[in-house]
């Protein structure tokens, strides 16, 4: 276990020796600080909480608000992990000015050490001026779930020659955009291989292959939390799901059977102070 706050200057650095970066993300305080505490080198306040804290269909309706109260509450359980908050559907595509507000929110209210936002060339403004504005940016191309109803789906990116050079040359533009690391979401992992190899910033994967610089997963799914999403990419780590419905079904039976609470769980009251109640 690591004792040093991971910085946006260590991204680079981990590239340069060739050390992988291991990012996960959070959406609480107790999640946090288990994954804190374990060594993690970078937590996403993601806007999938959308999907896996509030039960939506998509991230689209994640607001502003939604990712300030999660990043505040992730702060609180992080101490050295560089914590990285997306930027919600709308925050950030209106106009520029839009943009560096909310990012500003999230660095000012929340404590973000960096902000996340979906896009290529169309992100290369907004990038520049995010970054104008002292606030490091994290790009994220391939399957990025807020054009889901662009894409038609959750679908793998990038399979088609004009499509995986158009993700090449748009890692490179937010590269130059001044994007401190890229995201690169469900695309062959060669072309991942080929995209990490290009660019001097780290690349941090899912469902993008072993070659990029880095791995981030959603936390419930690899600790196996849900029964019904289990996509190509998820490794479970743990089954904590199973664990804890035989723990929820243990309780539900001890306290039918009487077993739970025993004397051990229970507050002593004296024999002289008992009499006088009756
Ligand atoms: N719990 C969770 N985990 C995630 O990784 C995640 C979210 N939620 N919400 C936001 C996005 C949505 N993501 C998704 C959702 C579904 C697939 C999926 O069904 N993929 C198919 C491949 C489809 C194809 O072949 O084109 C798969 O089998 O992996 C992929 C990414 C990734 N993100
Ligand atoms: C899956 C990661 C990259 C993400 O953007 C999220 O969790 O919202
Ligand atoms: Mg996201």
């Amino acid at each position: 276990m690591k004792d040093k706050k991971f910085t946006v200057s260590d991204f680079r650095e981990f590239k340069a020796r060739g050390e992988k970066i291991a990012m996960l993300t959070a959406y609480d305080y107790s999640m946090a600080k288990l994954l804190d505490d374990a060594g993690v080198d970078s937590l996403l306040v993601g806007d999938s909480l959308g999907m896996t804290m509030l039960g939506y269909e998509n991230t689209l309706q994640v607001t502003m608000e939604d990712m300030i109260h999660h990043t505040k509450a992730v702060r609180r359980g992080t101490k050295n992990a560089f914590l990285v908050a997306d930027m919600p559907y709308l925050s950030y595509e209106i106009n520029v000015e839009e943009a560096v507000r909310n990012a500003g929110r999230l660095v000012r209210e929340a404590q973000a050490d960096a902000v996340k936002v979906e896009g290529g060339y169309e992100m290369v403004e907004t990038i520049k001026a995010i970054v104008r504005a002292k606030i490091p940016v994290v790009a994220h191309l391939g399957l990025t779930p807020q054009s889901v109803n662009i894409f038609g789906g959750f679908k793998v990116q990038g399979k088609n020659l004009d499509q995986a050079q158009k993700l090449i040359e748009e890692a490179l533009a937010v590269q130059e955009a001044g994007a401190c690391a890229v995201v690169l979401e469900c695309i062959p992992s060669r072309l991942a291989k080929v995209i990490s190899e290009k660019l001097e910033i780290p690349t941090i994967g899912i469902g993008a292959g072993a070659d990029c610089d880095g791995q981030v997963l959603v936390i419930q799914d690899m600790i196996g939390m849900f029964k019904t999403f289990t996509p190509k990419f998820v490794k479970k780590f743990a089954s904590v799901g199973e664990e804890i419905e035989a723990a929820v079904e243990a309780y539900i039976t001890e306290i039918k059977s009487g077993a739970f609470p025993g004397p051990e769980h229970t507050f002593k009251l004296a024999d002289e102070v008992l009499e006088k109640l009756y």
